[in-house]
């Protein structure tokens, strides 16, 4: 079991042919992914494809029925999960605190990773200061008060990436982080990761998405994920091509990228055609 601080160096995150069996049915089929410091991954795919069950891995949330999984350096089944989960910050938006704490205390809860502060617990005057750059980075200073029940969603996702970034992880997991979101505030919640990853050169990330529009512009990486297989993965430019867009969402678009972010349009002519 581990019991310091995973390694600095080498890849951030690592999985080689990794096969996810449940209930007889395989989620995922010899998925290989190397995930480097400064890289900002997206994953894509349609319902059903596998990307959650692929985030759950790589989050060491659970375990690889076949092939090796390594976070931070740690090979998963042979470390402690829950310690390991400790250095990567994981924004859930389900996630909902127990009581209706302040922005300030929700983000201050990501140094317990817990859903409520800790009784007897208390922050280093550092820490309190982290957490108000924190907020202010995602754009919530002015909310840095408000009680939870009381935020709009996208004010709830962005207290949350600040909540996961207190430990200062070298990987940071997003799960859909635009889902359910306003035009504005799926504007503000893709500007604030855009300045988080040039305010934290060597951050990883990792986003998942079925919706090629709520991709950050500093996104470098993408996976496509189709029935649990990998379809492409590498360069976000060598990836999301119209041909391979198309072929993972099982449907023909067009992809284009204006301004560093992505628009998706079904391609009528060989939506007819295909007809
Ligand atoms: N424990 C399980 N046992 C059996 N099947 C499961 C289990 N968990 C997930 N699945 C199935 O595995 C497939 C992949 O699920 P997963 O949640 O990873 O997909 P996803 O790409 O994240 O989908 P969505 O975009 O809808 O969230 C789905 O068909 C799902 O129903």
């Amino acid at each position: 079991m581990i019991v310091s601080r995973p390694s600095d160096t080498g890849p951030v995150l690592r999985a080689d042919g990794v096969d996810v069996v449940r209930d007889g049915n395989h989620l995922l089929r010899s998925i290989s992914l190397t995930v480097h410091r400064g890289e900002h991954w997206a994953l894509l795919g349609a319902n059903g494809a596998g990307k959650s069950t692929l985030l759950n891995l790589l989050g060491a949330v659970t375990h690889p029925t076949r092939g090796i999984v390594e976070v931070l350096g740690r090979k998963l089944g042979r470390v402690d999960m829950r310690e390991l989960r400790s250095y990567l910050g994981h924004v859930n938006p389900r996630h909902a605190p127990d009581v209706p704490l302040r922005v300030r205390d929700v983000v201050l809860t990501g140094l317990t990773n817990t859903t409520a502060l800790v009784p007897r617990w208390a922050p280093t005057p550092e820490e309190v200061e982290r957490a108000g750059r924190l907020i202010g980075m995602l754009g919530m200073s002015a909310r840095s008060d408000a009680h939870w029940p009381t935020l709009s969603q996208g004010e709830r996702g962005r207290t949350l990436i600040a909540r996961a970034l207190m430990p200062q992880p070298r990987l940071l997991l997003l799960d859909e982080p635009a889902t359910g979101l306003d035009l504005a505030a799926r504007e503000q919640l893709l500007s604030s990761i855009d300045a988080l990853r040039s305010r934290h050169p060597s951050l990883a990330t990792v986003l998942v998405t079925h919706h090629l529009e709520e991709l950050p512009a500093s996104t470098t990486h993408a996976m496509l994920l189709r029935e649990g297989r990998c379809l492409a993965s590498g360069r976000v430019d060598d990836v999301l091509t119209t041909a391979q867009v198309s072929m993972c969402f099982d449907h023909p678009v067009r992809i284009t990228r204006s301004g560093g972010r992505w628009a998706a349009r079904a391609d009528r002519v060989l939506a007819v055609d295909a007809g």
